[in-house]
């Protein structure tokens, strides 16, 4: 079976160990002949690099490893280039977060206005990060996680059209169905889904069992609306502190289905339907930056940082040998993350996506692709997170057929501030900018976008393109 070479794209990102530790069980059906990473920042990089030294030294020890700052490294004859960078880095999340709370507007790194000035950074910085992967392998797959996703696809989707090999991709789908189907029973490896919108923003309408075809969502919805008040005390009862981002999250998107129970809701359409209950979940002085500091961040490089120091896993407490079998499937991505739980799925919903890929399994995820039709009744040019067939050429969208109403209103209006921010940054042009933070839905008012807009200016730095 071909050895495949494989890039991780934001080496220091706390994803990062979980994705090595997963290749590393996935040796048998993801046989590597080499694992890169790359990433703009030697010393948060350093940290999870060495980790990975040690690991797969002692795992994987006939892989060929390293990490670098240099594209040529990097980039050089790999398969697979796997994209997580965070443009701007955690300090700018902050800004990203917090500049809205100075005017009593939610602050979010993906979402309203945050996720807006998150979009000028990564835009700017993903176009060139693919244009360099590029210049060195024409053919590999990019499989891009790189937030704002959504306007992220939208850019990527108008300066390379005809890659057929460059993939934006989310998790938060996935994460969606593993709070649900144990409900009734069911294991996310067993369905395959219909599901409609733009990332951060969609909706699952069909839950088809993959042997028989049969429909599970209805039974889903059925099982949540007879037991409410049962399944609303098992998510309240998992919420493990008030920093408990993820736990209060899902609460709140169990309300939400109790209102809105024809569909199951993707997490982010909280912040568009109930934008006062969100605003109160943080404050200027502490958001989900602080916490994924203290939290996720912390954790994670302490565990590389130990590991390094140690300078060995094997006959220690963080021995993975056990783990390290070649029958690991990866359909269990609980089982997948040593590192950080909350990871459990990021890696997973990757390496599902590369398996079918290198398979030809023609298996159906959810990717960011281009409308044409798929949703007639939505804007051709819309960059839908729809079911595709993920083959080994390319990934091929099912057809899903006109949307309702309400979802068409809340879909074009965000579409709308998407593509205008887009323009905006491709034109360097501050008019469609001020369209784009005005358009937005949880901005809503002109003032509060030019304001918004100058203060991330200041806050960016060289970071924000020159517009005019
Ligand atoms: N698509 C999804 O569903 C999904 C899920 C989780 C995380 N993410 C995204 O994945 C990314 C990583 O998340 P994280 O929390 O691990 O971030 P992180 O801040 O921990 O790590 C990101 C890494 O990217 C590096 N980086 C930034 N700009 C770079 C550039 N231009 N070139 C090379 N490296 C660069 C940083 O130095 C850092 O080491 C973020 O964009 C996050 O929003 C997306
Ligand atoms: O606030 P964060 O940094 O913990 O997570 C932001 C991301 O949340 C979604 O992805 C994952 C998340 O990365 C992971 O930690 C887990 O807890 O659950 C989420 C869903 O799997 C979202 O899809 C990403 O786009 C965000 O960046
Ligand atoms: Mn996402």
């Amino acid at each position: 079976m071909k050895k495949y070479s494989v890039v991780i794209c934001g080496g220091g990102s706390t994803y990062t160990p979980d994705m090595m530790e997963l290749l590393c069980m996935m040796q048998k059906d993801f046989p590597l002949k080499k694992v890169v990473l790359f990433d703009n920042d030697e010393e948060r990089q350093k940290i999870v690099g060495e980790y990975g030294r040690i690991m797969f030294q002692e795992y994987y020890p006939e892989l060929e490893y390293s990490y670098t700052l240099d594209k040529e490294e990097a980039f050089q004859d790999i398969d697979f280039a796997f994209v997580q960078i965070r443009a701007g880095g955690m300090d700018q999340r902050n800004n990203d977060e917090k500049v809205p709370y100075r005017y009593n507007c939610i602050g979010q790194e993906t979402c309203g206005p945050g996720g807006l000035a998150y979009g000028v950074r990564s835009v700017v910085q993903m176009i060139d990060m693919i244009k360099d992967i590029r210049t060195y392998s024409k053919d590999a797959w990019i499989i891009n996680y790189s937030n704002p996703a959504a306007i992220v696809a939208e850019a990527t989707k108008r300066l390379f059209p005809h890659d057929k090999k460059l993939v934006n991709i989310c998790d938060m789908p996935t994460s969606v169905l593993d709070a649900y189907l144990p409900l009734i029973h069911v294991k996310r490896s067993q369905i395959y889904p219909k599901f409609f919108g733009l990332n951060h923003f969609g909706w699952f309408t069909g839950l088809y069992d993959k042997k028989s075809g049969h429909d599970y969502l209805p039974e889903l919805l059925a099982y949540v609306k007879e037991h409410y008040d049962e399944v609303h005390e098992q998510f309240t009862a998992k919420i493990k502190g008030k920093d408990d981002h993820w736990g209060i999250t899902f609460l709140h998107h169990l309300e939400m289905l109790h209102d809105f129970p024809y569909a199951l809701p993707n997490t982010y359409n909280l912040y568009y339907l109930y934008p006062d209950k969100c605003l109160k979940h943080y404050d200027i002085r502490h958001t989900r930056y602080d916490e994924v500091i203290q939290g996720r961040e912390t954790m994670v490089f302490a565990y590389c940082k130990e590991i390094a120091a140690l300078g060995k896993m094997k006959g220690t407490k963080y021995d993975i040998s056990a783990k390290i079998n070649p029958d690991y499937k990866v359909d269990n991505p609980q089982a997948a993350s040593t590192v950080y739980a909350d990871n459990d799925v990021h890696a997973a919903y990757l390496v599902e996506l590369v398996l079918s890929i290198i398979n030809n399994a023609n298996e159906i995820g959810l990717v960011m692709v281009k409308n044409d039709g798929i949703c007639p009744n939505l804007d051709a040019g819309m960059m839908l997170e729809v079911a595709c067939r993920i083959g080994k050429e390319e990934i091929v969208p099912l057809h899903y057929g006109p949307v309702p109403q309400f979802e068409k209103g809340l879909l074009e209006n965000q579409y709308a501030c998407e593509k205008l921010l887009v323009d905006a940054i491709l034109d360097k042009d501050d008019f469609k900018l001020l369209q784009a933070f005005t358009e937005n839905r949880i901005v809503r008012d002109a003032d509060l976008a030019k304001q918004l807009i100058a203060d991330f200016k200041e806050v960016n730095g060289d970071f924000w393109p020159q517009f005019q």
